[in-house]
């Protein structure tokens, strides 16, 4: 059985009298610790993909099984941990007190809270050690994303739901942050189902890019990502890093409609 396991998962959405079918029949399995993307055209039902597995959303058929339980139960048992397109930080709260944030708000959980050492070590592997004590609305909007992304690794949570977390950065910092995020990936190995557009990103950081189709989605296709890791920003160059990219952008544009 794999860790995250979706059969025959289909999702219809209607507002005002209309249905949108938004995924059909997806199957998927995801093995513990490994990083995948999720990649495809705008509106194809990967936020939803991502909302199924998360226990956010509830598929309309089909079977989601989370470490063999339920999205409700792991979540109950935080299982999950969310990185949203921009972070939900507190501004008024220093940056460690937004990263003690997941253990107040799930004070039943039997875990203890890291220590500060932990968490200023997260801190400093995005470039924020020095930050530890400033208010969050002091950051900038990409060094916000850097905490979310730190309190995430930080959270005890083993999943990890990342929907387009860079999305709303300029593009020097979105490649910038795509190395922190590599970094500290390498480092703590949690399970990570990342939602993006971007096809560097998705090759540079996973072992895996299933790339969905047009809606109702669909799996188009999966390819695994044999990079050596650690990696680093010259593998970008390689030829093998390349034609991944080239494979990935080739299945899009089948869908293309132009
Ligand atoms: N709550 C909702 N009510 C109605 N329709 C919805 C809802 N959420 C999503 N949809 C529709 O379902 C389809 C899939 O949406 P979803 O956000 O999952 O796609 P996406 O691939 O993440 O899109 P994008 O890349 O643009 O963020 C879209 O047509 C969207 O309009």
């Amino acid at each position: 059985m794999s860790y995250i396991e979706l059969t025959q998962v289909s999702k219809q959405y209607r507002r005002r009298g209309q249905a949108t079918e938004a995924l059909h029949l997806i199957d998927l399995n995801i093995e513990k610790g490994k990083f995948v993307s999720i990649i495809g055209p705008s509106g194809c039902g990967k936020s939803s993909l991502l909302r199924i597995i998360g226990g956010l959303v509830k598929q309309d058929c089909g079977e989601v099984l989370i470490n063999g339980r339920s999205p409700l139960e792991a979540q109950k048992q935080k299982q999950f941990g969310f990185v949203p397109q921009s972070p939900a930080l507190f501004p008024w709260r220093t940056v460690l007190q937004n990263m003690q944030l997941p253990f107040e708000v799930n004070r039943q959980a039997a875990e203890q809270p890291p220590q500060r050492e932990e968490l200023v070590k997260l801190l400093e592997m995005v470039g924020l050690g020095e930050f530890t004590d400033a208010y969050a609305k002091e950051l900038s909007g990409g060094m916000q994303q850097r905490v979310g992304i730190a309190r995430a690794f930080g959270s005890g949570a083993p999943i990890l739901l990342m929907d387009e977390p860079f999305s709303a950065l300029d593009e020097i910092t979105r490649e910038k942050m795509s190395y922190l995020l590599l970094n500290i990936w390498e480092s703590y190995q949690k399970t990570v189902v990342f939602v993006t557009h971007n096809i560097r990103e998705a090759v540079l950081l996973s072992d895996e890019v299933i790339i969905m189709s047009p809606r109702p989605g669909r799996i188009k296709a999966r390819i695994g990502i044999e990079l050596p890791r650690p990696r680093s920003a010259e593998l970008e160059e390689s030829e093998q890093f390349q034609q991944y990219m080239a494979d990935i952008r080739a299945y899009l544009r089948q869908d293309w409609q132009v």
